[in-house]
């Protein structure tokens, strides 16, 4: 199922990717316990964590972990893991260890991408072949088509495992693999700007390269959501019906 929704301005595209997280977590809540929910990076999230934030939630019931960071100290100001801490976590009460920050205390990122694959197949408690299946995968897509750190033309894409090193030149980044998201059980893209408009033309396109636009290789077997605001959508043809 792929929905794709462009909202009236940045403020408007926040208010729906809260409405539809708030939802999915209080499903999955309610049918399972626990909800799972990988963050995305980026500036583009930081007002949907803080509105999240601002909710009543079963904190202890949810578990948070990250789709990538950027392999920097968990206080640099680059980090993924801070910038979600300070715009949500640290202003709930939410139980430490809810939270599943992605290591980058290692000399080697590979190192860390194989010790956050141990820990989210202790936590799912999956082996082997198995892949956890989240239940929300926030997403955030870069101007060249990136999504989490799958970026155009590098090895991560090609990663059949859980975890792996991604690179963005030279720099490099922890990230999910393209199965691991396509595993989840709703995926949703959060997209704002006119940057991202001649990408987005790629991504949506039937007959474009997957390994030039990574976003295109999500097509996960649960739910697929593209929030846009208007200067990312609106040269795509798409129904603005909510519905969650
Ligand atoms: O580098 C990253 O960028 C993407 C998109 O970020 P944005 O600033 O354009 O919102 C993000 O999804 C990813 O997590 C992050 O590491």
């Amino acid at each position: 199922m792929k929905k794709v929704e462009v909202l009236s301005d940045k403020p408007a595209l926040i208010e729906r990717a809260l409405q539809l997280t708030i939802a999915k977590m209080t499903n999955a809540i309610a049918e399972r316990g626990v909800c799972t929910i990988a963050l995305s990076g980026g500036s583009t999230p930081k007002p949907l964590y803080e509105a999240i934030a601002a909710q009543h939630l079963p904190w202890e019931k949810i578990h948070v972990f990250w789709g990538d960071e950027r392999y920097v100290p968990p206080n640099h100001p680059d980090s993924n893991q801070l910038m979600a801490r300070q715009a949500w976590l640290n202003r709930v009460n939410i139980p430490g260890e809810n939270i599943h920050p992605i290591p980058t205390n290692e000399a080697d990122p590979a190192v860390a991408a194989r010790k956050y694959e141990e820990h989210l197949q202790a936590f799912f408690q999956t082996s082997g072949d198995e892949f956890p299946k989240f239940d929300i995968i926030l997403l955030g897509m870069g101007s060249d088509g990136h999504t989490a750190s799958l970026f155009p033309h590098t090895e991560a894409l090609k990663a059949r495992g859980l975890i792996a090193v991604g690179n963005k030149q030279e720099e490099p980044r922890i990230t999910f693999t393209v199965p691991l998201i396509n595993h989840a059980r709703c995926v949703v893209f959060v997209v704002a700007g006119a940057d991202k408009k001649a990408a987005l033309a790629q991504v949506f396109a039937p007959d474009a390269d997957d390994f030039n636009y990574p976003s295109r290789l999500i097509q996960p077997q649960g739910e697929l959501w593209w929030l846009l605001d208007q200067s990312a959508g609106e040269e795509l043809q798409v129904s603005t019906a909510a519905e969650s």
